[in-house]
């Protein structure tokens, strides 16, 4: 899997990430020593690259400056050639003791020279407002033209609770420090990011949030069946192609079995799957008292018309654990949250950022609001997007962002509903971020320039790489 970002990694503010160095600070470890280790691991990386070449070191007027004197040093004693370029003068506390342990060559940060190995330590975790035009001039002048550039914790410029683009620049690599951020996986900070690596440097972060990681996905009982593996019943609605591929996705994320409910029956497709005529709300209300339905997927092609509103009606008024995707989700719009809350059932929501927008106020970065609506609606929110966010009523927390950019083509979202069915049916709320990781997994495996349904056919590959 090309690992972009590192999998089942605590995510953490910068506040809360503040609050764990103290921590250790208060069980005894100097900063001075944390700043060590994190400058060792930063170095650590980039000698894989920097052997022979000329590194620059960019020092700034914090601790992410302090940990950049910390590399300049390790390099130079491996006996590269290193340059610090340093924003400001004298520094406060341990990023004071790392500037004055090192010995060799300083130039102001404005008069520095492009050379082949970048190191960006301007600002990490500090980060307070967009960079002033000058530094970010330099900083994108210096990272263009060099031939390896690695940020320590955060590339400079991003924001790290939200990964707002404050004036970043694209690095190739970026060492995250004790923990990730927001910063890492969200929107401009996940391109800016590049290749995620993460340094553990001994400072404990329990984190509600995490990078997702592959699902344990147990064989079924030797004594399951059918009904036990899960029903999902996909609602067909006006353009019938798209609850097929829910459907069809359902079947192979793992569902015992797989009802179509929809006015004509299908002239093809699988033989598994089990047509029910449903010509309208009323016939599908009677369909959904049979209760052996583990899950129930609405959304897919259905349409906004009045039926299809009667249709959605009654999938929410049913007791069913439900995935609502696509047009249900534009039709419920602001009365989302009100409208959910009173379920008892699992619901879970599957919105892109229009659809979510359309439900959902509130700023802040995506995994905030996304966190919010959840606690509103009692729902689990996918927030899709090239950073999903996953988030549970209670308020846990998962980011996929190692997705495949080919993802961008019609019919994946309604193969991920199908999915989240599968996953609904067979291991309840908890086992939608695996429905995500799977969708991710296959894209990978699908390769370049897939359609909809060969997504589909690489579910089950992906299914055989869980344990
Ligand atoms: N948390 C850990 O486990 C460790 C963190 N370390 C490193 O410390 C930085 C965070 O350091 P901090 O001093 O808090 O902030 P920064 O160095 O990121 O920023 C310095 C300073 O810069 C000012 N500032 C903010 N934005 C701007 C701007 N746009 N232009 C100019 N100046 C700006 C602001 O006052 C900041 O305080 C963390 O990332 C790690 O690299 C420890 O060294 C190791 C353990
Ligand atoms: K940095």
């Amino acid at each position: 899997m090309t690992q972009r970002i590192p999998s089942g990694v605590p995510i953490l503010t910068a506040e809360a990430m503040r609050a764990a160095e103290q921590a250790c600070f208060v069980a005894g470890v100097a900063q001075d020593e944390l700043m060590e280790r994190a400058g060792a691991a930063v170095a650590r990386e980039a000698l894989r690259f920097a052997k022979g070449r000329a590194v620059l070191v960019l020092a700034g007027p914090g601790n992410n400056g302090g940990d950049a004197y910390v590399v300049a040093r390790l390099l130079a004693e491996r006996g590269l050639d290193v340059t610090v370029a340093a924003l400001g003068g004298e520094r406060k506390g341990a990023a004071e003791t790392m500037r004055q342990r090192w010995d060799g060559p300083t130039v102001a940060l404005q008069d520095a020279e492009p050379r082949a190995v970048l190191v960006d330590g301007l600002f990490g975790t500090g980060m307070s407002r967009t960079l002033s035009d000058d530094v970010r001039e330099l900083l994108h002048y210096l990272v263009k033209h060099s031939e390896f550039s690695i940020a320590i914790d955060l590339p400079s410029g991003v924001g790290t609770d939200d990964g707002a683009d404050l004036g970043a620049a694209h690095m190739d690599v970026t060492v995250a420090l004790g923990a990730l951020k927001p910063g890492h996986v969200l929107g401009a900070g996940l391109i800016a990011s590049g290749h995620v690596i993460y340094a553990d440097i001994g400072i404990p972060c329990a984190s509600d949030c995490h990078s997702i990681a592959q699902p344990e996905q147990a064989a079924p009982a030797r004594d399951s069946h059918k009904y036990s593996r899960g029903l999902v019943l996909v609602v067909e609605g006006a353009m019938p192609g798209a609850s097929r591929l829910a459907a069809r996705s359902a079947l192979h994320g793992g569902a015992g079995y797989v009802m179509l409910a929809g006015a004509n029956q299908p002239d093809r497709g699988p033989d598994a799957l089990v047509f029910r005529k449903a010509a309208n709300a009323d016939s599908l209300a009677t369909l959904l008292e049979d209760e052996r339905i583990a899950a129930l997927v609405i959304g897919p092609g259905l349409g906004r018309d009045a039926e299809s509103r009667a249709r959605m009606e009654a999938a929410l008024d049913s007791e069913h654990p439900l995935v609502l995707d696509g047009d249900a989700l534009t039709m419920l719009g602001e009365a989302a949250a009100e409208r959910l809350y009173r379920r008892k059932a699992a619901t879970v929501l599957t919105p892109h950022a229009g659809e979510f927008s359309r439900m959902f106020s509130g700023d802040g970065g995506k995994l905030s609001v996304t966190r919010e609506a959840a606690r509103r609606s009692g729902a689990v929110i996918v927030h899709k997007g090239p950073d999903t966010v996953i988030a549970w009523p209670d308020g846990r927390a998962v980011v996929a962002a190692n997705g495949s950019r080919w993802l961008s083509t019609a019919g994946t979202g309604d193969v991920l509903a199908g999915l989240c069915g599968a996953r609904l049916a067979v291991g309840g709320m908890d086992a939608i971020a695996g429905a995500i990781w799977l969708h991710g997994r296959a894209a990978q495996l699908a390769g370049p320039a897939f359609a909809a349904d060969d997504l589909i056919a690489q579910v089950p590959v992906a299914l055989g790489e869980c344990r």
